[in-house]
C-alpha cells in the first residue's frame, strides 16, 4: 500500500498568457496525498530551471487556491526567496524540492495548520520561491515558520528571508514594501 500523507495536495500551474486574465491562466493540474504519488508526479514534470520565464508552480492544501483572494489566503502572507540570476542553475531547483518536501512532510512543527502552500516564479529579473501561511499577524507563528524555512533550505546566512502580508503585496504602493518580518 501507499503511503498517505497528512494532507492532500494539489499541483497547479501558471502559464504566463496575456491575452488572458490572471486568474484564467492559473491551472489546477492534479491532486495527491501519498509519498508515492509526489514523487510520480515530481519526476513526471519538468524541474523548475526548466520551465518558462513567466511560469510558475504552486503546491497547495487541497481545497485552497493559490491566490490572495482565496479564503484560507486573505489574511495570510508569504515568507518571500528571491533567488539572483545564477542560483538558477543551483539553488533553484534543490530549494523549490525541499520546501515541497518541508510540506508534505509536515515539517512545520505545531505550525502546519497555518500552511497554505508554496509558490515558485521563474521570472527574468529574479526566481522567488515563496511559503503562503494564513495568518499575517501571528507574528510568533510567522517567524517560527520562516526560521524552519530558511533552515532547511540551507540558505546562505546574508539570504534575507522577507514576509508580507497579501494584503501588503496585493496593494503594493512600491515595489520595495517594507517587509512585516524578516528571517
Ligand atoms: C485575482 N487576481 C487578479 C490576482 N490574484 C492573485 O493572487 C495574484 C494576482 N492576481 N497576481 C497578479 O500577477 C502580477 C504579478 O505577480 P507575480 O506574483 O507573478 O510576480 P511578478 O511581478 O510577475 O514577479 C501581480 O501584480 C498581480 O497583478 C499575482 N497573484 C499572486
Amino acid at each position: 500500500t501507499k503511503h498517505p500523507l497528512q494532507n492532500t495536495w494539489s499541483f497547479w500551474f501558471f502559464k504566463n498568457d496575456k491575452t488572458k486574465a490572471w486568474d484564467k491562466n492559473l491551472l489546477k493540474i492534479t491532486s495527491f496525498s501519498t509519498v508515492e504519488d509526489f514523487w510520480a508526479l515530481y519526476n513526471h514534470i519538468e524541474l523548475v530551471s526548466h520551465i518558462p520565464q513567466g511560469c510558475d508552480y504552486c503546491v497547495f492544501k487541497d481545497g485552497i487556491k493559490p491566490m490572495w483572494e482565496d479564503s484560507a489566503n486573505v489574511n495570510g502572507g508569504r515568507w518571500l526567496i528571491s533567488l539572483n540570476r545564477q542560483a538558477r542553475t543551483q539553488e533553484l531547483d534543490n530549494s523549490w524540492l525541499e520546501l515541497l518536501l518541508l510540506l508534505i512532510g509536515e515539517g512545520f512543527e505545531e505550525n502546519c495548520d497555518a500552511i497554505c502552500g508554496a509558490v515558485v516564479n521563474v521570472r527574468p529579473k529574479a526566481d522567488k520561491i515563496s511559503l503562503w501561511t494564513a495568518d499575517a499577524n501571528s507574528k510568533d507563528q510567522c517567524l517560527a515558520i520562516g526560521r524552519i524555512m530558511k533552515q532547511r533550505l540551507h540558505l546562505n546566512a546574508q539570504t534575507l528571508v522577507c514576509y508580507n502580508s497579501h494584503a501588503e503585496t496585493s496593494h503594493k504602493q512600491s515595489s520595495m514594501t517594507k517587509p512585516k518580518y524578516t528571517v
